[in-house]
């Protein structure tokens, strides 16, 4: 990871007006994010009735990010089931349409684009998908579902250099080239990821949104997948969006971390900020849940249990979402909703801990040891 970027300013509040900057360490003011997504939503609706459908609400998937993406950089998002991520890569991906907010690629917005424009940007933008063994084509040879981006876009291959094309991929990803005519049952579950990934990288994309793109293989095949992810990143000068609950993944592959919760980033930042000096209740309870091999860190460390189930995005606590939840909660939680923005105890200050975090009462809590 020799060609790693400096890790970059942090981005924006929830909203524009609550915008506060740190620099993360070694940030670098000069570079432009290549995504910036602001107060994207998605609220998909709930419906009645067979014959007459009526809007009896909405499950709020999605509600109110922003963020920020750089070349170059691995962006992390964690979080619980159902928290709003794969709907944030589907919105990214153009695969859902926001409620509102916008997404800005280059400092073009693109958010609602259509056509061959949008077919001209989504060539930048491929995703790698979580389940390599739902997400392949069974009846195509993996020649043609690696090649089938080149029929959208035939400038990149034409007819004639798509086998070559292929088989380049094939070696890139560390499948054997004449593997090009085989079914996609013929292979592991790292090799279909492989596959998947190959696809991702056809159209020599500048971002990859990867959606879980580990968690349905066998740990010890998820290392190899994500080695190959950082050396094709330092190959390819990618940017990467990496989705995953899997805590510990994240920390190893990312530059930042956003941790979301019930369709909100709770904090965001730096790997170190987020993973040694995390300020939000939640993070710490999450990050308190990961095991530690260690038996004396295990020890010397407070263990959060989190009461309760996570609330239905359809009918959202409140003020702060993670509030029916957190041992910190107080009237002003259910009352004000907070803000991503670096908290005012930290403000200004040259600490690990000034990064935004969205909680009314963020402060470090010692006990928690990341993995
Ligand atoms: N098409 C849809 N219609 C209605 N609700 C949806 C739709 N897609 C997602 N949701 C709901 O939106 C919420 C967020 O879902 P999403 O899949 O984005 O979460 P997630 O964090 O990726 O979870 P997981 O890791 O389980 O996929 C969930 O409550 C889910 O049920």
């Amino acid at each position: 990871m020799s060609t790693r970027p400096e890790k970059p300013a942090e981005e924006s509040g929830e909203k524009p007006t609550a915008v506060t900057t740190t620099k993360g360490a070694g940030a670098s003011a000069e570079r432009e994010p290549i995504l910036e997504v602001r107060d994207l939503v998605k609220h998909f609706p709930l419906t009645q009735g067979i014959l007459v459908k009526r809007q009896i609400g909405a499950v709020k998937a999605v509600d109110g990010i922003s963020f920020d993406l750089y070349p170059g950089e691995t962006l992390g998002i964690v979080g619980e089931s159902g928290c709003g991520k794969s709907t944030v890569a589907k919105l990214l991906m153009h695969l859902e349409r926001p409620t509102s907010g916008t997404i800005k690629y280059k400092g073009e917005d693109i958010t609602h684009l259509s056509g061959r424009a949008l077919r001209e940007v989504r060539r930048n933008i491929q995703m790698v998908f979580q389940d390599p063994y739902t997400s392949l084509n069974p009846r195509m040879t993996v020649g043609d579902i690696i090649g089938e981006p080149f029929d959208i876009h035939p400038d990149v291959a034409p007819k004639g250099d798509r086998r070559r094309k292929v088989q380049e991929l094939l070696d890139v990803v560390g499948l054997n080239p004449e593997y090009i005519n085989r079914y996609p049952h013929q292979f592991s579950g790292g090799q279909r990821q492989r596959i998947g990934i190959a696809r991702g990288l056809a159209l020599r994309p500048e971002i990859i949104v990867a959606d879980e793109p580990v968690s349905a293989l066998d740990v010890s095949v998820q290392a190899q997948v994500v080695n190959l992810m950082e050396k094709l990143q330092d190959e390819f000068g990618l940017s990467y969006m990496f989705i995953a609950h899997d805590l510990s993944i994240v920390r190893h592959i990312s530059d930042r971390v956003g941790v979301m919760y019930l369709g909100k980033m709770a904090e965001i930042g730096t790997d170190e900020q987020i993973y040694e000096h995390p300020t939000h209740p939640y993070t710490q309870a999450l990050l308190s849940a990961v095991p530690v091999p260690d038996p004396e860190a295990r020890d010397g460390r407070e263990r959060i249990v989190l009461e309760g189930d996570v609330p239905s995005p359809a009918n959202p606590p409140s003020g702060c979402r993670f509030r029916t939840r957190c041992w910190k909660a107080t009237d002003k939680c259910a009352e004000e909703v907070p803000l991503l923005a670096v908290p005012e105890t930290f403000a200004g200050q040259d600490t690990p801990a000034a990064h935004p975090s969205a909680c009314h009462f963020a402060e470090e809590k010692a006990a928690v040891v990341a993995a």
